[in-house]
C-alpha cells in the first residue's frame, strides 16, 4: 500500500473508534457501531488513563475557551473547542477567515494561554518546564512572513538554527537541502529583495530547519505556485510517514487538504468535524470538502439540529453511563456538531493493556523523554541562542543606515546644536539712545578719556559692550520709545540736557546735592522686558557698564576706584565662575537627556517592530525566553551606548569646553547607567504598547514632563513643594544633580548628592526591568 494510503487508512481506522456518534445518517456509522464493544472496554478507565491518553496524542485540546479583550466585553474566539491530533499524521485545520485558527495554533505552541480548558502537546503542557514547547520540539510557520528583511537567506537560517541549538555545520547542511527542496534563490539574496512567494518559502524553510517533532504551519501554501505546493505536501507526507513527526496545517485551499490524514473543520471557535477527508466526504455525501464545510456550517446555524445531533451522541449506548464513567471523550463529543472525537486504535489497545496500572513501553518513553528535557530545565540559556540574538541585533542596526545615523550622528548633532545655540549671550541688540547732554553727529559721541569732566554721557556709552549692543541715536524720547514699541530696539537710554554737569555736581556735593541735581544726573532707562533673557542681560550690562565707567573715571582722576562701586566685595566663588555660564548649568541634564531618550527611542521601537512583524512570536515559539531577548538587547544597547557616551562627552567637554572639575570616570559611569535606564524604560514601553504609534506617543509624551521636572533647565528649588517631590521621583532628577555636582563642583562619589544619583539610577533600572518582565509574562497569557 502506498505510504499516503496506508497513513490515511491508519488515521481513518484510528478515528473510526468513536465514543460519540456523528450524524445518524452517517454511512460509516455501522462500522463505528461495530467498534462500540471495544469502546466500552475503555469505559471503566478513570482519570489517570485519560490523562495518559492525552499525552499520547501529538496535540490534545480539551474544552478550550479563549477570548480577547476585557472580561466585561470579551470577544470569544475559542468556545469549548476539542481537538485531537494523532502522532505521525498531517492534520488539516480548515475554517473561514477569523474563525480562530491562528489563535488556536498560538495556544498550541505556547504563545498564548487559554482562558479555560487544557492543551497537551507532545505529552506535556505548553509552557511548562520540560515540555519542550515552546522550543525546538516544535517548528512554527506563522501567517506573517516573520523574517528579518535585512538578512540574507543564509543569515536567516543561521539565526534560527542557532536559536534551535544546532551546530553551524548542521545548519549549513540543512540549508543546502532546503534551498534545493524549496527551490529557493541564492543563499546570499536579501530576504527583503525576494518575491512574496519566495519569502513564504524561506519562512517555511525556517520552520523545517531543525526537523521538529511537531510542525505547525499557518497557511504555508499562500502565494506558492501549484507545483511547489504539491511538492510541499509530498514532503509533509514523507516526513510524517515514519510516525514520529506530526504536522498541523491551516490552509484556505480546502481541496489541497484532501492530502491530510485528518481534517478539523472549524467555525466560530468550534470544530464542526474532525475526520479523515474520505470519511467526511462519505459521511456527508459530498464530492468536495468545500461542500462538506458548507453543509456543516449550515447545520451549525440550525439550533434544533444541533441539539438533535448532540443527543445522538448519547443515543449510542453511552447514555447509561454516569458522567465519570463515560468513555474518555464522550462528554466532549456531545458538544460538537457532527463531530467524532476518537482515539487511535493503538492508544485504546495499549490503554487496555495498561489498565492494571502498568503502563506499557510507550509511556515509559514519554516519561523518559520528559526527564531528559528536565535536565535542561536548569540551563538558563545557551551560548548559541545568545550569540544568535546579539548578532541579529547588531546586523539589523548595521544594515539600516537610518538607524546608524540615529544612533551615532544624532547625539553628536544634538550636542553641537546645544553648545552653539544655548547659553551664549545674545548679540546685536539695539538700544535707542537719546542724548540731550551731547550733540551726537552720525553716531559719533565725542569724549576725552583723561581726567576730564566733559561729555560724561559719551564716556559712559563707550563702556556698553559693542558686540552685544548696537546704539541707535534718536533726537527725542518719543521717537526712541516708538522704536521700542515697534520692536526696532530693546530699550531706551535717556541722558538729560545737563547730565554731565549734574553728575559732576552730585559727586562734588555728596549728600548735600539737591533732588533736581540727583535726578538729572541719572540715566533714564526703559526696557522691553517681554524677553526675560534679553531684558535681564541688558539690565545687567547697563549696570555693569556704569560701574566700569565710574571706576575708570575715578582712577584717571587719582581717586580710589572702589569709591564708585557698591560696597559689597564678591570674592572668587567657592565653586564655579563669577560670571556663570547657563551652558554649564544645563549641560549635565542635556548629556543625560540625550543618552536616556535615544535609548528609549531605539529600544521601544525595535521590540515593537519585531513583534508587529511576527518575529518576536517566532523567536518565542523557538524557545527564546523574554529574559534572553531582554539580555541580548541590553548587551547590544550597552555597546551602542558606550559609543554614544564617548561621542557626547568628547564633544561636550573637549570640543566645546563644558566645565568638568570632577573625576571623568564618574561622569562616564553615570551617563552609561542613565543610557541603560532609558533602555529599560524603552523595554517597558515596548512591552506595554501594541502599536509603534502608541510607543512613539508614550515616549514623546514622557519626554517633556521629564525634561521640565528633572531640574535640567530650571532648578527644582524653584518648583512648588508638591511638584518638587514628584520631580525627585523621576529617573533623571537625582542623576542630573549628581552629574552637575561632579562636573561643576568636582565632588567625589562619597558625597550624598553624587552617590544618590547612582543609587536612584540603579533603582530605576531594576524597577523598569521588573516591570517589563511582568508585562511580558502577563501578555503571554
Ligand atoms: N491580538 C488580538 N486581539 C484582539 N482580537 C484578536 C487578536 N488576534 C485575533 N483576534 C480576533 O480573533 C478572531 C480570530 O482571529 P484568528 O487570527 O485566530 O483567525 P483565523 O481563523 O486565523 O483567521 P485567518 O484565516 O484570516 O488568518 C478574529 O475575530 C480576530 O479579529
Amino acid at each position: 500500500m502506498a505510504e499516503k494510503d496506508y497513513k490515511t487508512d491508519k488515521v481513518r481506522r484510528m478515528f473510526s473508534w468513536t465514543t460519540g456518534e456523528t450524524s445518524p445518517s452517517s454511512p460509516v456509522s455501522d462500522e463505528k457501531d461495530s467498534k462500540m464493544s471495544q469502546i466500552q472496554f475503555s469505559v471503566p478507565e478513570k482519570q489517570n488513563n485519560t490523562m495518559w491518553q492525552k499525552r499520547q496524542q501529538a496535540v490534545c485540546v480539551r474544552h478550550a475557551y479563549k477570548h480577547y479583550g476585557s472580561n466585561k466585553r470579551p470577544n470569544h474566539v475559542l468556545e469549548n473547542l476539542n481537538m485531537s491530533v494523532a502522532k505521525g499524521t498531517i492534520y488539516g485545520l480548515l475554517g473561514a477567515s477569523g474563525c480562530g485558527k491562528t489563535t488556536l495554533l498560538s495556544c498550541i505552541v505556547g504563545r498564548r494561554k487559554l482562558n479555560r480548558g487544557e492543551i497537551w502537546v507532545l505529552g506535556g503542557k505548553p509552557g511548562t518546564k520540560g515540555s519542550g514547547v515552546p522550543g525546538k520540539r516544535v517548528g512554527y510557520m506563522p501567517q506573517e512572513i516573520a523574517l528579518y528583511g535585512e538578512f540574507t537567506i543564509k543569515e536567516t537560517m543561521m539565526y534560527f538554527g542557532w536559536i534551535f541549538g544546532m551546530e553551524t555545520k548542521e545548519i549549513v547542511d540543512r540549508l543546502r537541502f532546503l534551498l534545493d527542496f524549496l527551490d529557493l534563490p541564492s543563499e546570499n539574496r536579501m530576504v527583503k529583495n525576494l518575491s512574496g512567494g519566495q519569502q513564504r518559502r524561506v519562512s517555511f524553510a525556517v520552520a523545517l530547519m531543525h526537523d521538529p517533532e511537531l510542525l505547525i504551519l499557518d497557511e504555508p501554501t499562500v502565494g506558492v505556485d501549484p507545483l511547489l505546493r504539491q511538492s510541499i505536501w509530498t514532503h509533509l507526507v514523507r516526513i510524517t510517514s515514519s510516525g514520529d513527526k506530526t504536522v498541523i496545517i491551516t490552509t484556505h485551499y480546502i481541496e489541497e487538504a484532501r492530502q491530510a490524514h485528518c481534517i478539523g473543520l472549524m467555525r466560530s471557535g468550534r470544530l464542526l468535524a474532525e475526520e479523515s477527508p474520505q470519511a467526511l466526504l462519505h459521511m456527508y455525501s459530498c464530492v468536495s470538502l468545500e461542500d462538506v464545510f458548507l453543509k456543516l456550517s449550515r447545520r451549525q446555524g440550525q439550533a434544533n439540529q444541533v441539539a438533535e445531533l448532540n443527543i445522538s451522541g448519547g443515543a449510542l449506548g453511552l447514555n447509561k453511563m454516569s458522567k465519570r464513567e463515560e468513555a474518555p471523550y464522550a462528554a466532549e463529543d456531545g458538544q460538537v456538531v457532527g463531530l467524532n472525537f476518537h482515539q487511535s486504535k493503538e492508544v485504546l489497545i495499549v490503554e487496555a493493556a495498561g489498565s492494571n496500572g502498568d503502563l506499557p513501553g510507550k509511556v515509559t518513553e514519554v516519561v523518559k523523554s520528559e526527564c531528559e528535557d528536565c535536565g535542561n530545565c536548569f540551563n538558563l540559556t545557551s551560548r548559541g541562542k545568545i550569540k544568535a540574538l546579539i548578532q541579529k541585533n547588531f546586523l539589523r542596526m548595521w544594515r539600516n543606515i537610518g538607524v546608524m545615523l540615529f544612533i551615532f550622528a544624532l547625539p553628536v548633532m544634538q550636542v553641537i546644536l546645544f553648545c552653539l545655540a544655548i547659553g551664549r549671550d545674545p548679540t546685536g541688540l539695539r538700544l535707542a539712545v537719546v542724548n540731550d547732554d551731547v550733540r551726537v553727529l552720525d553716531g559719533y559721541c565725542p569724549f576725552n578719556s583723561s581726567c576730564s569732566m566733559k561729555n560724561l554721557s559719551c564716556r559712559y556709552l563707550a563702556h556698553l559692550r559693542n558686540q552685544s549692543i548696537i546704539k541707535d541715536y534718536y533726537d527725542d524720547l518719543d521717537s526712541a520709545r516708538g522704536a521700542v514699541e515697534r520692536g526696532h530696539a530693546w530699550g531706551v537710554l535717556l541722558f538729560n540736557e545737563n547730565y554731565t554737569d549734574s553728575l559732576v555736581a552730585r559727586l562734588a556735593l555728596g549728600d548735600t546735592a539737591d533732588n533736581d541735581t540727583i535726578i538729572s544726573s541719572e540715566i533714564q532707562v526703559w526696557l522691553d522686558m517681554s524677553n526675560q533673557q534679553i531684558g535681564l542681560m541688558l539690565n545687567r550690562d547697563i549696570q555693569f557698564s556704569y560701574r566700569d565707567f565710574a571706576k575708570e573715571l575715578l582712577q584717571t582722576c587719582n581717586y580710589n576706584p572702589k569709591v564708585g562701586d557698591i560696597p559689597i566685595d564678591f570674592q572668587d566663588p567657592i565653586y564655579g565662575d563669577n560670571n556663570p555660564s547657563f551652558t554649564d548649568f544645563v549641560a549635565p541634564g542635556v548629556i543625560l537627556t540625550i543618552v536616556f531618550f535615544l535609548a528609549v527611542a531605539l529600544t521601544s521601537s525595535a521590540l515593537i517592530v519585531e513583534r508587529m512583524e511576527g518575529l518576536l512570536d517566532r523567536s518565542w515559539v523557538a524557545g527564546v525566553s523574554p529574559g534572553e531577548i531582554l539580555f541580548s538587547h541590553v548587551v547590544t544597547q550597552f555597546v551602542v551606548m558606550c559609543g554614544q557616551t564617548a561621542l557626547v562627552l568628547v564633544f561636550m567637554i573637549l570640543v566645546f569646553g563644558v566645565e568638568c572639575n570632577g573625576n571623568v570616570l564618574y561622569v562616564i559611569a553615570l551617563t552609561l547607567l542613565q543610557g541603560l535606564c532609558g533602555m529599560c524604560f524603552g523595554f517597558v514601553i515596548s512591552a506595554a504598547c501594541e502599536l509603534e504609534r502608541n510607543a512613539i506617543q508614550l515616549a514623546l509624551g514622557s519626554f517633556y514632563p521629564t525634561l521640565l521636572l528633572s531640574g535640567v533647565i530650571w532648578p527644582i528649588e524653584g518648583m512648588p513643594w508638591a511638584l518638587r517631590g514628584a520631580a525627585l521621583c523621576l529617573p533623571l532628577t537625582l542623576a542630573t544633580s549628581a552629574l552637575r555636582a561632579v562636573l561643576t563642583r568636582g565632588w567625589p562619589l562619597s558625597e550624598p548628592d553624587v552617590y544618590l544619583g547612582f543609587v536612584a539610577t540603579l533603582g530605576w533600572i531594576a524597577l523598569f526591568l521588573a516591570l517589563t518582565l511582568t508585562i511580558l509574562r502577563f501578555k503571554r497569557g
